[in-house]
């Protein structure tokens, strides 16, 4: 819902609130120039009647003079029987040129007042910065859910480069974001009288002035008393008129004046509605508070950036899923279908499910398990399909499922099965979707089906699943669901560096440049005279997929696509398909892959210290790091291998990164050398300098098999004990983060 109200008024007014933002922006300049060639005199430097007193000289025949809620001065005057308009300097009441608004400017405060479409115009301003109004809410609402609460509203954000800029911009400028759009909806609302702008000062209109000679105007003794910094308009009255008197307008209020005894003949103040309304509009304008005006024009800039990344982020969103036919309301539908995926090859299990027990006549809603609602009021079964990330942990659509189920405290009406989806190389085989089963279990909901897993997207184990939930519906199910293959990109070996044979460890970075064959890629490299490659970031993933096989296997990225490469580093296990295909491929031989982002495996912006930690081929993505540290960021290499002669992956790179700087220090330790020394012994040795490191703030990247990054934690919770933290607070504040396989 909260995302609904973010993305469609988003969409819908995108193009309107840029126009605003960007006119806005270029109005909030004016009350600064302004007062860039505006003298102000400070409060009782000079009265109204000192000024008249200078003015009186250069304009004999005064009519009106008006100061701006900038200060700027304008004398209207006439001279040889014409009219005519001068900016003066309030001190001195010299001319500092003729006073000659801009048509520029003019045209674009009617763009964004009324994009000069008059009244429907006004009606489309005022109801964009209504949207805007609803953006910047349900934005922070949005925003505080994702990060997992108000306290995590600062923390540093995770996802794609779209995702990054559209929170990083939004969290700097939404209180100014949501001041101009409330702002602006009070000014339109006035302009539509739909609010008053209450009453500005009429003073009475004198039945009677003194008779006399006028006295000069800089003696007059209202004029004497009043501050030039209150001043709004003074108007003259006109030559020889035995009847006429001054009318002068301030900030408080308006009155008249008599031109014979100099004082004041009524005076009214403006009522309290009108005050308010004149400072929303200053709000809005900066009108009289340049500074403001300023802050608010660049935060405005911030609006096109994120007209253009939202869109992005919720056609990716929409793009990237299946589309489900006959989804039925949560509330209405017998049987829940909710799905936990990242890469969104569960969703494609999803549909097939959903397909054929709508077929069966079954009234399905299906729905990220991040919308697990309070009460399905009609559900008799809920069906959970999940894959699991990192070390058992949900993937992207599941992130807040526990956070909701925690809040339902009532026993469902309905069974529930778990199907987790994931692969048993990683030592965590489906681990979300099991602590999802054991949670729902230890809350007493029904079962049923027990935990099911899927290795591998397998469509054999899938079916048999099937069949079970068919004997549990006691009707027949058969499901059949082969997983499109990704899209892939043909890429081409040019170059490879083997290590590690004579330790039994064959191991190989590999160097990848998009291939020859790929005719609609390099049409379009060659016109941009670009590589070629998709765009990839090192610490993102490439699935591979072997030949022989529709399931990719993924290895982490230790290049940029800017480096004009694709590299990884494999290391050759004994059965496995991947790896044996990729070590023994000859140069100029063909791979199939494709990228998988994982914008999490980053090194912080900033200038804290990064350790860096791993052991054999988990040094690839943490050379992509090095390599791109062109800002000298201090870096710590902490790598584990075999031998120095046999497996020291990247070494003579290594040491040109430590010339260059880009490297701070490498700690390399062997297990085949009279050392037998591991990664976390040196970790665990150099602990005094670990706990500096992370007292100045560092940051720790881990990459590598799950066994060695259990041992890097263990000896990590033992150095930061003294420290009163642990791993776990470390990596809630972002500061350790982990790429394990
Ligand atoms: C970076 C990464 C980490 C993974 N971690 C695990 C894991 O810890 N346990 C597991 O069983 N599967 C793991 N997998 C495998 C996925 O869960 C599996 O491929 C799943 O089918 C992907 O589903 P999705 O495309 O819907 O996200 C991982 C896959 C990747 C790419």
């Amino acid at each position: 819902m909260l995302r609904q109200l973010h993305s469609l008024p988003g969409l819908l007014a995108a193009l309107f609130v840029v126009l605003l933002a960007v006119t806005g922006a270029i109005l909030s300049l004016n009350p600064a120039l302004e007062r860039l060639a505006t003298v102000l005199p400070a409060a009782g430097q000079i009265s109204v009647a000192e000024l008249t007193g200078k003015l009186a000289k250069r304009y004999p025949e005064t009519e009106q003079i008006v100061r701006t809620p900038s200060g700027t001065l304008i004398v209207y005057f006439t001279r040889d029987g014409q009219v005519g308009a001068d900016r003066v300097n309030p001190q001195t009441g010299e001319t500092i040129g003729p006073y000659e608004p801009s048509s520029f400017s003019r045209w674009v405060k009617n763009l964004h007042r009324s994009l000069l479409l008059d009244t429907p115009g006004r009606a489309i301003a005022g109801i964009t910065a209504l949207l805007l109004v609803t953006l910047t809410i349900s934005g922070v609402f949005l925003l505080a859910t994702r990060m997992g609460g108000w306290r995590q509203l600062l923390q540093p954000v995770r996802g794609t480069l779209s995702q990054r800029l559209h929170i990083e911009f939004g969290r700097v400028v939404i209180i100014g974001l949501l001041l101009s759009a409330l702002t602006g909806v009070y000014l339109s609302a006035i302009t539509f009288e739909l609010i008053s702008e209450g009453i500005e000062a009429e003073p009475e209109l004198p039945q009677q002035v003194s008779s006399g000679i006028p006295a000069a105007t800089n003696t007059l003794a209202a004029l004497k008393a009043m501050d030039l910094t209150q001043l709004r308009e003074l108007v003259y009255p006109y030559p020889n008129d035995p009847d006429g008197m001054y009318s002068l307008t301030t900030e408080q209020g308006a009155g008249y004046i008599d031109q014979v005894s100099g004082e004041w003949l009524s005076y009214q103040e403006h009522d309290a509605t009108h005050v308010f309304y004149e400072f929303i509009y200053m709000l809005h304008t900066g009108e009289g508070l340049w500074w403001l005006g300023i802050i608010l024009g660049l935060f405005a800039l911030a609006i096109p950036v994120m007209a253009v990344t939202g869109p992005l982020i919720w056609w990716k969103r929409h793009s990237s899923k299946p589309k489900f036919a006959a989804n039925s309301a949560a509330n209405t539908a017998d049987t829940v279908i909710l799905v936990g995926s990242e890469s969104n090859s569960t969703w494609g299990f999803a549909k097939t499910l959903h397909d054929n027990l709508v077929q069966a006549g079954y009234r399905v809603h299906s729905a990220p398990m991040n919308q697990l609602a309070s009460n399905y009021r009609s559900a008799q079964r809920l069906f959970i399909l999940s894959a699991t990330y990192g070390d058992g942990d949900a993937p992207a659509s599941a992130k807040q499922f526990f956070q909701r189920l925690e809040k339902i405290h009532q026993q469902p009406t309905f069974a529930t099965a778990v199907l987790g989806f994931g692969d048993r190389q990683y030592p965590q085989f489906c681990g979300f979707a099991k602590k999802v089963e054991e949670t729902l279990s230890a809350k007493g909901w029904p079962q049923l089906l027990p935990l099911d897993r899927i290795n591998r997207q397998s469509p054999q184990e899938f079916a048999r699943w099937g069949n079970a939930v068919g004997k549990a519906l006691g009707s027949e199910l058969t499901l059949v669901h082969i997983p499109t293959r990704p899209k892939t990109t043909t890429l081409t070996l040019a170059e490879r560096v083997d290590y590690g044979v004579d330790v039994q460890a064959p191991t190989a970075v590999l160097r990848f440049i998009a291939s020859e064959n790929n005719t609609e890629i390099n049409l379009i490299s060659r016109l941009f005279k670009r590589s070629g490659l998709p765009p990839f970031d090192a610490g993102d993933l490439v699935g591979i997929i072997p030949p022989g096989s529709q399931v990719p296997r993924f290895y982490s990225l230790a290049s940029a696509s800017k480096d004009g490469i694709l590299e990884i580093c494999v290391r050759q296990h004994p059965n496995g398909l991947c790896s044996n295909f990729l070590c023994t491929l000859p140069i100029g031989g063909n791979i199939e892959a494709f990228i998988q982002l994982n914008p999490d495996f980053r090194p912080a912006s900033g200038k804290a210290p990064i350790v860096l930690i791993s052991a054999g081929t988990g040094i690839g993505p943490l050379m992509g790091f090095i390599r791109h540290n062109w800002a000298h960021h201090p870096m710590y290499l902490y790598w584990g291998g075999r031998s120095p002669q046999s497996d020291f992956l990247y070494e003579p790179e290594l040491n040109t990164y430590l010339k260059d700087k880009r490297l701070t220090e490498l700690n390399a330790v062997f297990s085949r050398t009279n050392d037998r020394a591991y990664v976390q012994d040196k970790i665990s040795l150099d602990g005094e300098k670990l706990r500096k490191l992370i007292k100045s703030d560092a940051q720790i990247l881990v990459c590598g098999g799950r066994d060695m990054a259990n041992s890097i934690m263990t000896a990590l919770n033992d150095i930061l004990a003294p420290l009163d933290i642990s791993v776990v607070t470390l990596k809630v504040q972002g500061r350790y983060r982990e790429d394990v396989y």
